[in-house]
């Protein structure tokens, strides 16, 4: 069984990556990642300024999943961007940097300062990053998504993805494709980012967990499996040109071979990672290859995107 994932110029020996947010915040979780059996590592959403990000708790684990409103907790691009620098992108595993400004303004000026940078890096660009007040996350407001698009491939003149928050209604679908589909640049959408401002209450406490946003938060895990492999398969069947990264409920070989049978090109870890910690990618990589082999298939291409219709 072969592993191995080559996509937009970088080489992977096997599908997993973390899922943005989760044991990156710091150069040292970045190179404990680096040393897992990660295939690849992204950063954790930057902004232009460092941020400490809400008060704690906020984030919290259940037997199903997570809840988190970190508040976007990092150390500012520049720090990023120097780690990028200094990587070794010849030898090592290729590295990915998450964006998440918190205006267009913030976005553009970050995603100049990458574009001169001219590291060979593939910048996710996090559409949950906020929006004007009074309107919902940008990944939630079509033409504000369309404009930071338009902007920012202007601003960085090589291919770069999108976090997408999940879609629940086919028309959502629809209405997102059609603003990526708008937008050469875009390589690789990731579907998806936690389901928003869930709430999960303690009952002996009869509290909430987490203390940001009267306990609102973004639900991670098994919670939203489900969602996750909806929006890769139909992210994937609306843009056959670009590449999807599935990313949510995956805690196994098995789930990881369900996004790739979606369509994935490659797969994210979050909950799962932060509860178990780096050896969890080991754990999941071969369990994905004793499925493969139980199942008789060789490459990660003998099954991607063919998940059967009744
Ligand atoms: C939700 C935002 C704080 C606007 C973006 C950062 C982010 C966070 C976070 O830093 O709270 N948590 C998530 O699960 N997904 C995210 O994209």
């Amino acid at each position: 069984v072969d592993l191995a994932v080559a996509w937009l110029g970088i080489q992977m020996d096997n599908p997993l990556i973390n899922a943005s947010g989760v044991m990156c915040r710091t150069v040292e979780e970045l190179e404990a990642l680096r040393h897992s059996a990660a295939g690849a590592l992204i950063t954790k959403s930057c902004t232009l300024e460092p941020r400490k990000g809400n008060p704690e708790p906020r984030y919290a684990s259940t037997a199903l999943g997570s809840i988190n409103s970190m508040g976007l907790p990092n150390a500012g691009y520049r720090y990023y961007l120097d780690y990028a620098r200094r990587y070794d992108h010849e030898h090592g595993k290729p590295l990915l940097m998450s964006v998440s400004g918190m205006s267009l303004e913030d976005n553009l000026e970050m995603m100049a300062a990458f574009d001169e940078a001219a590291l060979p890096v593939l910048v996710e660009l996090n559409l949950s990053c906020p929006n004007l007040p009074g309107k919902p996350q940008i990944g939630y407001d079509f033409e504000a998504s369309a404009r930071l698009l338009a902007e920012v491939s202007k601003v960085y003149r090589r291919p770069f993805g999108v976090k997408l928050p999940p879609y629940f209604d086919p028309v959502h679908f629809g209405e997102m494709a059609d603003v990526l589909d708008g937008c050469p640049s875009i390589g690789f959408v990731t579907c998806i980012n936690s389901i928003g401002n869930g709430l999960v209450i303690d009952l002996e406490r009869e509290s909430v967990v987490i203390r940001p946003k009267d306990g609102l938060g973004g639900i991670g895990g098994d919670y939203v499996l489900p969602t996750a492999l909806a929006n890769v398969r139909e992210f994937a069947r609306r843009l056959p040109g670009r590449h999807v990264i599935g990313c949510g409920g995956i805690r196994s070989g098995r789930e990881a071979f369900m996004h790739i049978l979606a369509g994935a090109t490659v797969v994210q870890v979050g909950t799962c990672l932060y509860e178990e910690g780096p050896a969890c990618l080991a754990r999941i990589r071969d369990e994905l290859v004793y499925l493969m082999q139980d199942k008789g298939y060789r490459t990660l291409t003998d099954f991607r995107g063919r998940l059967r219709t009744l």
